[in-house]
């Protein structure tokens, strides 16, 4: 494996979780399984292999989480919860969209609950094929396939196009779920430096007639800014690579009737572009897609372990993404507002480093990581919920409050929310 990519995934130190992946030196939680911090806790001496013995040593570990600032908690979100939401991911506040909820409802009552079994034995709908069709018209691919989360579908795509004997190009901002597939793949992985044009080109100049692929994440999920994808894709082209992008934050807000920024791009239906998404942001639901040329998603069909041994995703899901879809194709009053809202959290928020948003992330710097968490803190007391973000989920140096535009939250609430913070994050 190359450089970087055993940098770790999923790592996250604040209050809210990282939807990051490859968060620097900290990112693999300290005494992970067999990492030596793990080691070091048993001792040198004998291991005690009693079921008494193996408790103690998850305590332990926990305790050294603990001393590392790198414990987490889960706070359950109560129905009523009436805190002004700009931690979420529900940009187009589709999630409760009374269109959603009857076409789940509906396929509640005619499905069930559960999907039953995985796609290929029980688990394939109507709403399911339906929705891959959808999907695949939105992005101008010849195909589409819907898994049970953009983790996922992630993980499968990645290992679709790359294997062993192939250079794999990876964005070091790019989400667990890519930095995970790629592990997957034992491929060989070069973490390229962030959006670096340069640095993808240099890297796909030594490949040496093995194929290539640069995976990347289109709107990045922590900072909320675009990678430079007509850049990358001519890169690729030039050096005959793949370019496989995760347009999770992007689809639903940019590009011709939310398609996704690949499709702003210019890029949709591009014989050398794979375009994976989730569908648990802007379409307020879950489950995943990787929509492509119709010869990847039958390999990944036939191949795809993340696609075979998974139950699928529930009807009940399938039917109400179906109907979110459709808002979403119909939805540029709804983008219109979002982009409005993103322009003016930089105004309000006047004095402080305010990232320039693509579409509906904004990251508000904050001086240290315990500035971070007090200011995340103070907003939900005043019933503001932030997310905030620290090393490791962040690089060193790059604490940070992440706001979500949620244009389901009232206008006036929003705008409340933003006097709020500022307030909260002097
Ligand atoms: C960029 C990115 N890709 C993939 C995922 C995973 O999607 P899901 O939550 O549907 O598994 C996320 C979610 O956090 C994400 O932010």
């Amino acid at each position: 494996m190359g450089s970087g990519v055993g940098a770790g995934s999923g790592g996250m130190a604040g209050p809210a979780a990282s939807p990051r992946g490859v968060a620097g030196p900290a990112a693999s939680p300290p005494g992970g399984p067999g990492s030596p911090a793990g080691r070091a806790g048993v001792g040198e001496a004998e291991q005690d292999r009693s079921p008494a013995g193996w408790l103690s040593e998850l305590d332990d570990e926990a305790a050294r989480r603990q001393r590392a600032g790198l414990r987490r908690e889960l706070r359950p979100r109560e129905a009523g919860d009436d805190a002004v939401d700009l931690a979420g991911n529900d940009y187009l506040g589709l999630s409760r969209h009374p269109r959603v909820l009857a076409a789940a409802a509906d396929a509640l009552t005619r499905y069930g609950l559960g999907a039953t079994g995985s796609r290929l034995v029980r688990g394939s709908t109507a709403e399911h094929a339906e929705l891959e069709a959808g999907l695949a018209g939105l992005f101008g691919s010849e195909a589409a396939l819907v898994y049970s989360s953009g983790y996922l579908a992630n993980m499968g795509a990645v290992r679709a196009l790359a294997g062993p004997g192939t250079l794999l190009l990876s964005d070091a901002y790019n989400h667990a779920s890519i930095v995970d597939g790629c592990r997957n793949s034992r491929a060989e992985v070069v973490v390229v430096p962030h959006a670096d044009v340069a640095a993808v080109e240099r890297t796909l100049a030594g490949r040496g007639g093995r194929p290539a692929v640069l995976v990347t994440e289109s709107v990045f999920s922590v900072d909320g800014d675009l990678a430079p994808l007509v850049e990358l894709h001519a890169a690729c082209r030039r050096h005959g690579a793949l370019l496989l992008v995760d347009d999770a934050h992007a689809v639903g807000l940019l590009g011709p009737s939310g398609a996704g920024a690949v499709a702003a791009a210019g890029l949709a239906g591009a014989p050398d572009v794979v375009v994976t998404a989730t569908l648990s942001k802007s379409f307020g639901a879950a489950g995943g897609v990787v929509a492509g040329p119709r010869a990847l998603v039958s390999k990944l069909v036939d191949t795809g372990r993340t696609f075979i041994y998974d139950t699928a995703l529930p009807p009940v899901v399938a039917a109400g993404a179906l109907a979110a879809l459709e808002l979403i194709r119909d939805g540029d009053a709804l983008r219109a507002e979002s982009a409005e809202r993103a322009a003016l959290v930089g105004k309000r928020l006047v004095g402080h480093d305010v990232s320039e948003p693509a579409a509906g992330v904004v990251s508000v710097a904050a001086p240290g990581p315990d500035e971070a968490v007090a200011w995340a803190q103070a907003c939900r007391e005043r019933g503001v919920a932030v997310g905030c973000f620290r090393p490791p989920s962040t690089p060193d140096g790059r604490s940070r409050l992440r706001l979500t535009i949620n244009v389901g939250v009232p206008r006036a609430a929003f705008e409340e929310a933003l006097n709020v913070i500022a307030e909260c994050a002097p």
